[in-house]
């Protein structure tokens, strides 16, 4: 399926590069020849609305999505090869936990099949409690945390063995305010410290200001790629919502064709 530019992520510090990236589901194209870039170590934001086609561009660069024709390269590998499995991790919407097992023996169970060594086992296992900040609860079962603490076990799960690329959909959704700013200084924590890349979707504009890069979409398409400051300067607007507003009018203008001018005999020119 995929056509490559070897070498070109390594060379450049690009995590993931597309370039007429395109998906069918169900006959429908629902990801519509899409370009762009993720640079290494940055913390960029897949921002658009409800059903525009975050969570298929998130399985195509994790390599779960059929159907994906175009170029995909994920850290210098065609998206999906597997040298990739332990280098990227992938947090679904719907949190992926054993409900009858504590945070910490999911944790140990995920980071056996990860092929994760016995003895460093436990250390990757604390590690990933801590950054989520879930030591306090790591003895509970899976069924009696709440919402927000289940999410937090699976970002963990994602978090052992320290993968390169983080692909998180949606992490920030039903938490309280508190526990949404200190998921994004994680975040920004990972990319600073470990060099961690991270792709995060959300469809709540007001997060754009949280990421250094954003990917704006709207109905499969790719509105815009670069910084806040950028795409705000970019449509002479004040905030990322302005932004997004105005280019999908932008979009909708050059798509819709222009009545051509009629005469004043009455025929079309
Ligand atoms: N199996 C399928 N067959 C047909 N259309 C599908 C299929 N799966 C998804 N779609 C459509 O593809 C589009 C993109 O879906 P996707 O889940 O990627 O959107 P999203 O931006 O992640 O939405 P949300 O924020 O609601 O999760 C939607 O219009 C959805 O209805």
């Amino acid at each position: 399926m995929m056509n490559s530019r070897d070498g070109a992520a390594s060379r450049d510090g690009t995590a993931v590069h597309a370039h007429g990236l395109t998906v069918v589901r169900g006959g429908r194209t629902v990801l519509d020849d899409l370009s762009f870039t993720v640079r290494r170590g940055s913390v960029t934001g897949l921002l658009g609305p409800s059903g525009c086609g975050k969570t298929t561009l998130m399985r195509a660069v994790v390599g779960t999505q059929a159907k994906v024709t175009g170029t995909l390269r994920v850290l210098d590998h065609p998206a999906g090869s597997a040298v990739l499995r332990a280098r990227v991790g992938y947090v679904t919407q719907a949190p992926s936990v054993y409900a009858d097992l504590t945070a910490r023996q999911n944790l140990d169970y995920f980071a056996a099949v990860l092929g994760l060594a016995p003895d460093e086992r436990n250390r990757h296992v604390a590690q990933a409690l801590t950054d989520v900040d879930l030591t306090d609860r790591a003895d509970a079962l899976a069924a009696d945390l709440s919402g927000g603490e289940r999410s937090r076990v699976s970002l963990a799960v994602a978090l052992l063995g320290e993968p390169e690329l983080l692909v998180l959909d949606e992490p920030t959704v039903g938490l309280d305010p508190v526990l949404r700013r200190d998921l994004w200084r994680l975040f920004h924590r990972l990319a600073d410290e470990r060099g961690t890349t991270l792709l995060v979707s959300s469809h709540v504009m007001d997060e754009a200001d949280r990421c250094e890069r954003l990917l704006l979409m709207r109905a499969g398409r790719l509105l815009a790629e670069g910084s806040p400051d950028e795409l705000r300067h970019r449509t002479g607007t004040q905030a990322v919502e302005d932004a997004f507003l105005h280019l999908v009018d932008a979009a909708r203008d050059a798509d819709t064709p222009r009545p051509a001018s009629v005469r004043k005999d009455g025929n079309r020119r």
